[in-house]
């Protein structure tokens, strides 16, 4: 069982509850998207499954197992559509594995989840990207020897050259190839990549490859975009333009969850805050609840949340990536076959 939530407000049970606030106005069609996110999870109570009042992902029965390890165990978890939702916990709470699963690049044990009501499961990658939810990875996977507008292209969704017989109709192709570079330029000039467009990948500094990647994602549509630690590594000067992209994404009318351990951050721009630790979520609520809770400071300081990842550790977060970048170009380059390309359970 998770450990009882208790922050403030807590009651008997373990929930907690919002303090006394004015009355939540209701939404008004024109309301800033972050102040109607805000007002729609105002008044929930801070406790772990609680329901949203409008949900974009839901998750239930979720495992995955390692070996003897149980590195995701979730039991239930809605995601409020239109809002930033931000994933924390200790090392090893199963953050990344768990944006695997939801996103098609690791298969579960047990449980289903859905986006908008559709299920998720048995998809892979490209046809969960299709269905609108995308997401980033840890350590970018900008591939270094595409230039930046290649990367983008990459990132292009639904296009019609995917289809074997539109394929045999180089006009259709061709149009479609420079919708989506126009597209990509847009995108490449909003995220202030423009003039690198024919540089490769591998010589843009690290901020500038969450850029990218975070452009790259946008180039099939996203309705949730999922972003594994966005803003690591990134030099201060393009933490804040990161954070206001990532501010854009709500504005644009996205659910954007996220992976983040700079709490500041979390705070900054979060609505809802989801905490995790040894593969449960331990804690819901909104990002002032969390630090008053005593099992997620339990858990921190119990994880030694600040300590450096030892080499083995560092071996295999870089294993992983490698693994998923594997995944994914097999995914991106197979389009005439729909059969998934994914880890499953039986794969360890
Ligand atoms: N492919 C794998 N094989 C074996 N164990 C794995 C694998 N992937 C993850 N794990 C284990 O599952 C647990 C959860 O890992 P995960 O990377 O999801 O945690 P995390 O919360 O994202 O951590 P971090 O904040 O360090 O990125 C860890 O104990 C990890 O060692």
């Amino acid at each position: 069982m998770p450990a009882d939530p208790t922050p403030h407000g807590a009651t008997a049970s373990g929930a907690g509850t919002p303090p006394e606030q004015p009355p939540a106005q209701a939404w008004q069609s024109g309301d800033a998207p972050q102040r109607r996110a805000q007002a729609a999870l105002r008044d929930l109570p801070w406790e772990v499954g609680v329901a949203k009042p409008d949900a974009a992902v839901v998750v239930d029965g979720v495992t995955r197992t390692f070996g003897g390890l149980t590195a995701v165990s979730v039991d239930h978890l809605e995601i409020q559509r239109g809002g930033i939702t931000g994933l924390i916990g200790p090392n090893g709470a199963g953050k990344t594995t768990l944006f695997n699963l939801l996103t098609g690049f690791d298969q579960p044990n047990t449980g289903t989840w859905s986006f908008n009501g559709r299920p998720l499961g048995k998809l892979a990658p490209h046809q969960v990207a299709r269905l609108g939810v995308v997401r980033t990875f840890q350590l970018t996977k900008a591939l270094s020897r595409l230039t930046v507008l290649q990367n983008m292209l990459l990132g292009a969704q639904g296009q019609r050259g995917e289809s074997f017989l539109r394929a045999l109709v180089p006009g259709t192709w061709r149009t479609q190839e420079k919708e989506n570079t126009e597209k990509a330029m847009d995108l490449l000039r909003r995220f202030k990549l423009d003039t690198k467009k024919d540089d490769f990948a591998g010589t843009l500094s690290g901020g500038q490859r969450k850029l990218l990647e975070m452009a790259r994602a946008l180039m099939s549509d996203p309705q949730v975009v999922m972003l594994d630690e966005p803003m690591a590594g990134v030099n201060p000067a393009l933490t804040q333009s990161l954070l206001g992209h990532v501010k854009d994404l709500r504005e644009q009318g996205m659910t954007v969850i996220f992976v983040e351990h700079d709490m500041d951050v979390v705070r900054d721009i979060s609505d809802w805050v989801v905490v995790m630790a040894a593969g449960k979520i331990i804690a819901e609520g909104p990002p002032e609840s969390i630090s008053q809770n005593q099992a997620v400071v339990d858990a921190y300081l119990g994880a030694h949340h600040d300590a450096p990842l030892t080499v083995e550790e560092e071996d295999r977060v870089l294993a992983q990536a490698e693994q998923a970048i594997a995944r994914e170009e097999n995914a991106d380059g197979d389009v005439l076959d729909s059969t998934p390309h994914r880890k499953g359970p039986t794969d360890e």
